[in-house]
């Protein structure tokens, strides 16, 4: 069975794909002082308490964390006797162009979700990721990356807003009932919301314009459906996304070996 591990840079994903579906994910906050050790202690505790019996023969990483590589190839060395493949670095090699800048270093993330994105609803797509950071990966006619937006995270706006102003509380994201704010909390949480609306159809309408081209609007991550439940921004919603990409990528490359 496969191991495929996606670790932004908040959270990290853990999940067991069969050969037919995913068996089981788990979640944990990234941090790179974490060692081969406490992954598998954590990762073992939890498949013993949901009785997952799974023998994981390949791993698969993606990491839009450098430092927290060398300890899950660690990981999957000791613990699984297997060389993990990590996305974008050697011996990974992806089932569809890049084509950005020369010494451009595209997230490994979006480079997952284009993979995902092509073989699931095919070429011309914008896809969506709402993360540490919100992304737009644009997706060729051919499946090629060929660039896109980062904006910042929906919970890092507000925690901006946080951070630098004394008066301003923390706050979480939800759809709030009027633009205008009666309150505090209200007036940000309307300045974030309404805000991100307005973004995602600025930058996708814009990104179709400069295509030229018909294109889908795919999501992904835990705040698109926020989102689309105030407009139809989004063609597709796919929760697990980044994960399929991982599968894809896996196989393509132990085929190839
Ligand atoms: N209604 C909601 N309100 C606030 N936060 C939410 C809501 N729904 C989901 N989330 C948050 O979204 C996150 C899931 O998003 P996702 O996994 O795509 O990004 P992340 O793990 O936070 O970022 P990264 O991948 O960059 O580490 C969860 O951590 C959860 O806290
Ligand atoms: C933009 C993030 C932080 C989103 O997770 C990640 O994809 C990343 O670190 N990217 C590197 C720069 C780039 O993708 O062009
Ligand atoms: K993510």
């Amino acid at each position: 069975m496969l191991l495929a591990i996606d670790c932004g840079n908040t959270n990290t994903v853990f999940s067991i794909w069969d050969g037919e579906r995913f068996i089981a994910t788990w979640r944990t906050s990234t941090e790179w002082q974490r060692t081969a050790d406490q992954y598998y202690v954590w990762l073992s505790t939890l498949m013993h308490f949901q009785k997952i019996e799974a023998d994981i023969t390949e791993v698969i990483v993606s990491s839009t964390v450098p430092r927290v590589v060398f300890n899950l190839r660690v990981f999957a060395d000791r613990y699984f006797n297997t060389r993990p493949i990590v996305v974008g670095k050697d011996g990974c090699v992806l089932p569809v162009d890049v084509r950005v800048d020369e010494g451009t270093a595209v997230g490994p993330d979006r480079l997952v979700n284009t993979v995902a994105g092509y073989n699931l609803y095919g070429g011309d797509l914008i896809v969506v990721d709402f993360g540490t950071a919100t992304t737009f990966d644009v997706v060729d006619t051919d499946g090629a990356y060929i660039g896109g937006v980062i904006a910042p995270g929906v919970n890092l706006s507000l925690e901006a807003l946080h951070q630098a102003a004394a008066a301003l509380p923390h706050v979480d994201i939800t759809k709030p009932q009027n633009v205008i704010g009666t309150n505090t909390v209200a007036c940000m949480q309307s300045g974030v919301f309404w805000g991100y609306i307005g973004l995602i159809k600025e930058i996708c309408a814009r990104i179709k314009a400069e295509h030229g081209r018909d294109m889908k609007v795919i999501s992904t991550g835990g705040l698109a459906p926020l989102f689309q439940q105030a407009e139809a921004l989004f063609d597709e919603f796919n929760d697990d996304l980044t994960m399929h990409g991982l599968v894809v990528i896996n196989e393509h490359n132990r085929k190839n070996i």
